[in-house]
């Protein structure tokens, strides 16, 4: 039977300090370096969560050992090998950054998914691997299930990729390249989304002391080893977004301590996006605390860096006091769900009116109203109803468990953030 989560309704000011686990962006990254680096090393405060488990548990299927060290990760290189099955579930991450890790593998090596996974796009990354010299079988459409056919090493070169319908297309290639022969001088055939997180690669390459270098068209990557390194992982902005967001909705505050001063993380816009719907933005010592004003204001935005807010600065739309035009999010049709039409049916639900742009969403506010709403198996999907709950009394969602994707405590962390505000003296 479906579960179904009545979202709290909280008509009182939050006021809490809300710690947030590790970012799934850079526990993803850390993970496969470590298990492409010259030696040992330690993944500090990653993300446990399923998108991490599963790159751990694809990287253990292709020889590299990944042990628990009380909540820290192990990670011990092996040669890669073949025959070997990956199970990427819904992660877009495990979908385009294994790939190129198994054609550096010496035998077959198959990648399927949840039935949502084989609808993700991932021709580019296909055609990619084909142009350097790897084999893989796949539907024609370069989508999951396919097998790369890893020889035990990649020529690599000069590619010409299309990575409009992800960045992670870009991020995969470019995190193995230090291990293929002749590197990668990698070229972009047209626009890329979520740049940060490309940004969030090169960094973290550079780390690991692999020589990348921005060419105007793309990247090159030098072939050379890549350094063992310790990694502490940082706090998962994203995930912050539905608590900072309950800041707003309610007029009241929430901190997240140990937000990074700089960092590669989309959700560092947070400040500024927030702020322009009218909180009060401040980095404390104690960490960002957003303070809301008892307005919120409607965003215009391009949020095509910044794809992944986009579920919970929705729903502060369809509660803003006027309409919003968010753009730039066309690639959002291929996420966890198409969720540009998702975030059509749930805003309208609970009583907005939206308009669906070729690449965005226009939301205009209107009376709440009650609705149950799925959660299409969308993490987001659920922190955004969360957020519209705190609003509009009687806000359910099926099938809530989506939220373990990134942060399977989600419904406890949003009841201890509303349960700090019942402490609050009055
Ligand atoms: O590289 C990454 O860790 C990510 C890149 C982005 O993907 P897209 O470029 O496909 O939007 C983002 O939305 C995703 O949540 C994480
Ligand atoms: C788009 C997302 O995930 P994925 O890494 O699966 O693409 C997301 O977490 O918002």
């Amino acid at each position: 039977m479906t579960e179904v989560w009545t979202t709290p309704h909280s008509p009182t000011p939050v006021d809490a300090v809300v710690p947030l686990p590790g970012s799934k962006s850079i526990t993803a990254r850390a993970l496969v370096l470590a298990a492409l680096a010259e030696g040992p090393s330690r993944v500090v405060r990653p993300l446990r969560a399923r998108d991490t488990e599963l790159m751990a548990a694809g990287l253990r299927a292709l020889g590299v050992r990944v042990e628990d060290d009380g909540p820290d990760w192990r990670v011990t290189p092996g040669a890669l090998r073949g025959p070997a099955e990956v199970d990427a579930g819904l992660a877009g991450t495990v979908l385009r950054f294994l790939p190129p890790v198994a054609a550096l593998a010496d035998g077959p090596v198959r990648v399927d998914g949840d039935p949502r996974l084989h609808e993700r796009p991932n021709a580019g990354l296909v055609a990619a691997l084909r142009d350097l010299g790897v084999r893989v079988d796949d539907d024609g459409r370069g989508r999951a299930p396919f097998t790369v056919h890893g020889t035990g090493g990649v020529r690599g070169g000069a590619v010409t990729v299309d990575a409009s319908e992800s960045s992670q297309i870009v991020s995969g290639l470019l995190l193995a390249a230090a291990r293929f022969a002749g590197g990668l001088d990698l070229a972009l055939a047209g626009g890329v989304p979520s740049m940060p997180h490309v940004e969030m690669t090169v960094t973290a390459l550079r780390e690991h002391g692999v020589d990348v270098v921005a060419t105007g068209r793309g990247w090159r990557v030098a072939p050379g080893p890549v350094a063992a390194r310790d990694r502490v992982v940082e706090p998962d902005l994203s995930n912050a977004a539905p608590f900072l967001a309950a800041a707003l909705v309610t007029g009241g505050r929430v901190t997240v301590p140990d937000w990074p001063e700089v960092t590669t993380q989309p959700g560092a816009q947070l400040d500024r996006l927030l702020a322009g719907m009218g909180a009060d933005v401040e980095r404390t010592p104690g960490g960002l605390r957003v303070t809301g004003t008892g307005r919120i204001a409607p965003l215009v935005a391009d949020l095509h860096e910044v794809g992944e807010l986009t579920p919970v600065l929705a729903a502060l739309c369809a509660l803003a006091d006027g309409p919003s035009r968010l753009t730039g999010i066309g690639h959002l049709r291929g996420h966890e769900t198409d969720r540009l039409q998702a975030l059509d049916e749930v805003l309208t639900a609970v009583g907005a009116r939206v308009e669906q742009l070729p690449d965005g969403l226009v939301v205009t506010p209107g009376p709440g109203r009650p609705a149950l709403v799925d959660s299409y198996a969308d993490h987001r999907m659920v922190h955004a109803a969360a957020v519209l709950g705190l609003a509009v009394d009687g806000v359910r969602v099926s099938g809530p468990e989506a939220v373990a994707k990134t942060l399977p405590d989600f419904r406890e962390r949003w009841a201890g953030m509303l349960a700090a505000t019942a402490e609050v003296p009055s």
